[in-house]
């Protein structure tokens, strides 16, 4: 006799066994923690098997684009509401449902099974549901990475606009904010937000027709379209979708034939109500050698932008991706690794990662000294390229001006805005004092210093192309 049962039959024969009713308990246990609706549309409906002993539960679920989605969202939760109704620790396996078409009975017994946990599709092992080939269903070519979701994207006022406007188009697609322009720097969570609009869509309405595309491989499409002469197939699969979601288009740039197929693609997407969301490295106006007819499309929705996080939010990105790693971030740690990594969110995963296998490795709880030791290299190169006289050079540059000017006395705006922009980095990425900086700017008062120091950060705040060109700053100072 199998030693898993279904939950129905030890329903039908109380006390079996200790494992009988544990899914409904740890049901009505998620459904207490979780949105009803969440519970009743994403676990309700999975058929649950439960070893005798309560030691493994094997939930089916009906499509690929589901379990992926269960596994993302809620695998965690319900491992440990299990583990602990259990009151020992319970292996939870996810396994996709044979299909309804008639199958041998080989095929059957071979329901795909993938063990937890498992990251990102690209981690996933291939399923062999029916020995038959079959078209993939529509949603296995989403591209959709359902690990990224509005969920597991931390909010700021770096995204606050940006994620209002996602969620508003995931809610109602083709409305409003048609095309959503989102643009930022690199690493600040554009591919996150875009891949979350789409997830959350397909969790409303699993039929809608999404893709997810970045913009080379949309233009290494064109190209193999040309080559092929496959144009049908391609406007097919780029004309009648729901929703388009493509990233980067700033690599359109100089590709005239990629613009013109874009073009067209946008138009008809926009004539059936189809939402379009489009990201990139700089607003639409910033593009180079992209033609005026598509720059001023881009425009003609809603454009926001993605700032670099600020000091707080560094710190609960840190604390919330530590958490979905099952490791403790205590705040202090957090607060030190997120003054010393500022550049994006990227670099700030990075670093986490450095210090969670420093700790594992040395046996470590995650302490500031771990982290120091973890992070040696990075805070050794970034404290030995930062220089006053690095950042003069780099600010002047931008600004297409002298760098004596940056310790000369002129005053014209063109000027003396680059000069209390230098002054500003000086301050944010070194450990001059006032005084010395003002030395360093030819003999300036620290209240002079200190005026521009805070005279720029008020700006970032609230003009967006300011706060752009302080991080490409940044970025390039930091190497
Ligand atoms: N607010 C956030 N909360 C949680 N994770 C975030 C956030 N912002 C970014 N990330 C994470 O940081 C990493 C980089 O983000 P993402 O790839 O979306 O950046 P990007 O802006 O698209 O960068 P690029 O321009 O290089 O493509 C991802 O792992 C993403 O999940």
């Amino acid at each position: 006799m199998s030693s898993v049962r279904s939950v129905s039959d030890a329903a039908a024969a109380p006390g079996q066994g200790p494992g009988a009713d544990l899914w409904e308990a740890c049901l009505q246990r998620l459904a207490q923690e979780m949105p009803p609706q969440q519970v009743t549309t994403w676990l309700k409906p999975l058929a649950a098997q439960v070893a005798a002993d309560g030691s493994r539960v094997t939930l089916t679920v009906a499509n690929r684009f589901k379990l992926d989605w269960v596994r993302a969202q809620y695998a965690g939760r319900i491992s440990a509401a299990l583990q602990e109704l259990a009151g020992q620790p319970v292996a939870l396996e996810l396994v996709l449902a044979p299909r309804e078409a008639p199958a041998s009975p080989a095929g059957r017994a071979s329901a795909a099974r993938t063990a937890l946990p498992l990251r990102g599709e690209s981690a996933l092992p291939p399923l062999a549901e029916s020995p038959a080939p079959e078209p993939a269903p529509a949603e296995h070519r989403t591209r959709l990475n359902p690990a990224l979701t509005f969920a597991t994207l931390v909010e700021g006022s770096a995204n606050r606009m940006a994620r209002a406007a996602a969620m508003h188009v995931a809610a109602s697609p083709g409305q409003l904010y048609n095309p959503l322009f989102i643009y930022g720097g690199v690493g600040l969570g554009k591919t996150h937000l875009v891949h979350a609009i789409g997830n959350q869509l397909l969790a409303e309405r699993p039929e809608a027709k999404v893709l997810y595309v970045h913009a080379e491989q949309f233009v290494s499409d064109v190209v193999k379209s040309y080559q092929r002469k496959t144009f049908d197939a391609f406007k097919q699969r780029y004309h009648n979708l729901d929703l388009l979601l493509i990233d980067d288009v700033q690599f359109f740039a100089n590709k005239d034939r990629t613009q013109e197929e874009f073009f067209n693609a946008f138009e008809a997407l926009l004539a059936k109500k189809s939402h379009i969301v489009m990201t990139s490295d700089t607003y639409p106006k910033g593009l180079t050698d992209i033609h005026e007819r598509l720059v001023s499309r881009f425009d003609s929705g809603l454009t926001v932008a993605i700032e670099p996080p600020e000091l707080e939010m560094r710190v609960a990105i840190l604390i919330s991706k530590a958490q979905a790693e099952g490791a403790a971030m205590p705040e202090d740690v957090a607060f030190f690794v997120a003054k010393n990594v500022r550049s994006n969110v990227r670099e700030l995963e990075g670093a986490l990662r450095k210090i969670l296998a420093y700790a594992r490795f040395n046996q470590r709880e995650v302490s500031i000294a771990v982290a120091r030791e973890a992070l040696k290299d990075l805070l050794s190169i970034q404290n030995r390229q930062i220089s006053v006289e690095n950042i003069q050079k780099t600010v002047a540059d931008f600004y297409k001006i002298k760098v004596a000017d940056m310790y000369s006395k002129k005053r014209p705006a063109a000027i003396a805005r680059p000069r209390q922009i230098a002054m500003y980095l000086a301050k944010e990425l070194t450990q001059k004092s006032l005084p010395e900086i003002g030395e360093l700017f030819g003999g300036r008062d620290h209240t002079t210093v200190l005026h521009a120091v805070r005279k720029i950060a008020a700006e970032r705040q609230v003009d967006s192309e300011l706060n752009q060109q302080l991080h490409v700053l940044e970025q390039t100072l930091k190497g």
